[in-house]
């Protein structure tokens, strides 16, 4: 039986665990590039710490299956370490390191494959099962074969099934299943083939494919696409002209499994994985006579190593306009179910809040975003409507905000083209990322901690989480596009507040903070100096809210 059994593994899931150890499973390159050598760089590498000191690291364990005689010009020998040997390590890394993931890459016969196999089936009751990455290695760079036997029957009739992601290139799909990827169909029906052999999801790595004769991007970037078989996710980045890549595939499986051993959700981690091996092939240098192998630089922290975030493939394509700006520092920002508390809190000096009076039909919350409009120009404050965004567009709020189930449903060109102003919510670094390329007046990252005042899907992110996207965010502007407002919301209380200042964060949504105040006005001062009122309102706006109140007799 494998991991989870009968259950979906689903993209925004945080699939691991308490401890971030990460066995990998594969082969020695004498060249250092590849192989296990690249496995330990990426797994350990991929660490980050936040001004709080609050880290963010994996340790990788190692099961050298074969050694390998190779340069950066070709492999001249290898041997398959012995059956006994492979077993010697996997016993003492389990009494005492088990892991959160186990990646595994080369293996060189069947009686490997086989051994292998055999342990996962049996992995013990006593131990929470770990996550299991295969990477299918089977031709190295330079073309010469790694494996002494053949062992893609092995692969295939018993290794597959104990696979919760697989991450295939083109090559690699192509010897197990036969079919070639020359359109997103065949991605289809080569995901199909793998979980016939029991796959629960894979990842098809877009560095080899070359062209999807459907979509027109894979022209000149590099397209990575993830599927359960009920959803899809893809990373996209303008494709790389670098001879030096040796070693990419290892490090990108490599950073995925630490990065889920380290507690992101798979579709962060797929994410985080991209952004490592791109930043690291524009740093390739070669050291040998051969193409050289791609650099481990660490955590990735500068924007445009990041990938465009999609799920569906028609996203990557589309031309956006940007919606209206609105200030970089939007502070204290109270979310509050009535407009009665809209009023009361305006009177105390907030200049951003948000009226989230859930589930009314059309004809209830109309009269009330009407009011809440008018009090926003009263108070000369940003007042953003939640969810009714045509009311909020008839009514020319200064903004909507909107979830991310609900950006499928409503007309994001046409909010652009109003003029409202448009907050959107995520949840990690994949849905931050495809909520960017929409082009929303500001991103909200959440939850930061529980709370009880919304069932959240998610996991709560915690402080680490929220700083490094909030850098993320801040590094924009260094990639030649504007930096972008950022919110943090969920399980704000004033005592966490104090850690969420000390990110790069430009705002703080909350909503008991106010709502269970025993006294509203002082909490509403205390925050306010915590916090400040954000940035003044856009002169322009100020005056258009101005004349708006007089000529309404305000
Ligand atoms: C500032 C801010 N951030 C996030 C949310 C959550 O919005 P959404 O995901 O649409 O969920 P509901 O609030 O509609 O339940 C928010 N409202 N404000
Ligand atoms: C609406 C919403 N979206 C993400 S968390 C949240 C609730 C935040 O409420 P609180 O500040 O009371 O935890
Ligand atoms: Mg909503």
């Amino acid at each position: 039986m494998s991991w989870l059994p009968h259950t979906v593994i689903q993209p925004y899931q945080v699939l691991t665990p308490k401890r971030a150890i990460v066995w990998a499973i594969g082969g020695s390159d004498s060249s250092g590039g590849a192989g296990i050598q690249a496995d330990i760089q990426a797994i350990n590498g991929l660490r980050d710490k936040d001004a709080l000191g609050n880290q963010t690291v994996a340790q990788a364990c190692t099961i050298v299956t074969t050694v390998t005689a190779q340069n950066s010009e070709s492999v001249s020998d290898l041997m398959a370490l012995p059956i006994d040997l492979l077993e010697q390590q996997w016993l003492q890394l389990l009494a005492d390191m088990p892991p959160a993931v186990i990646k595994i890459s080369l293996l060189a016969n069947p009686q490997q494959v086989e051994w292998l196999a055999e342990q996962l089936a049996n992995w013990p009751a006593g131990l929470p099962r770990p996550l299991v990455i295969y990477d299918p290695v089977a031709i190295a760079s330079t073309g010469d074969a790694l494996t002494a036997e053949p062992i893609l029957d092995a692969v295939k009739q018993q290794l597959l099934r104990h696979v919760d992601v697989l991450t295939p290139n083109a090559q690699e799909v192509l010897a197990i299943t036969g079919i070639a990827l020359l359109s997103s169909h065949d991605l289809q029906r080569a995901f199909e083939v793998f979980r016939q052999h029991g796959v629960k999801t894979v990842l098809f790595k877009g560095g080899h494919t070359g062209l999807l004769m459907d979509v027109p991007i894979s022209d000149d970037h590099v397209i990575d696409a993830w599927t359960n078989g009920d959803c899809w996710r893809y990373c996209a980045s303008p494709q790389l002209t670098t001879e030096h890549g040796h070693g990419t595939g290892c490090s990108f499986a490599s950073a995925l499994a630490s990065g889920l051993a380290q507690g992101y959700a798979l579709e962060d981690a797929f994410a985080i994985a991209h952004a490592y091996v791109q930043q690291g092939l524009k740093a390739a240098v070669g050291q040998g006579k051969g193409p050289g192998p791609v650099a481990h630089l660490g955590w990735p922290k500068r924007w445009q190593d990041f990938p465009q975030t999609a799920n569906d493939l028609a996203e990557l394509d589309a031309e956006r306009q940007a919606c209206a700006p609105c200030e970089l520092r939007l502070g204290l920002y109270p979310v509050v179910p009535t407009v009665e508390w809209l009023e009361r809190l305006l009177k105390c000096g907030i200049k951003t809040i948000q009226l989230r009076a859930k589930d009314l039909p059309e004809d209830q919350a109309e009269p009330l975003v009407k009011q809440a409009v008018l009090l926003g120009q009263q108070y000369q404050a940003r007042v953003f409507i939640n969810d009714y965004w045509q009311l909020a567009l008839k009514h020319n709020a200064y903004g909507v905000h909107l979830g991310q189930e609900d950006v499928t449903d409503a007309d994001v060109e046409k909010i652009a083209r109003s003029g409202v102003r448009l907050g959107l919510s995520t949840h990690g670094y994949f849905e931050m990322l495809r909520a960017a390329a929409l082009q929303p007046s500001y991103l909200a990252i959440g939850h930061i901690f529980a709370t009880t005042t919304k069932d959240m899907p998610s996991t709560p992110q915690g402080v680490l989480k929220l700083s490094q996207q909030a850098s993320l965010l801040a590094s924009r502007d260094i990639a030649g596009v504007e930096k972008m407002p950022t919110v943090a919301i969920g399980g704000i209380d004033f005592e966490r507040a104090q850690q969420v200042v000390t990110t790069d964060i430009g705002s703080i949504a909350v909503v008991r903070a106010f709502t269970e105040a025993d006294n509203v006005e002082l909490a509403a001062e205390q925050w306010l100096k915590l916090v400040g009122a954000g940035d003044e309102l856009g002169a322009l706006h100020q005056s258009m809210m101005l004349q708006e109140t007089q000529s309404q007799g305000g």
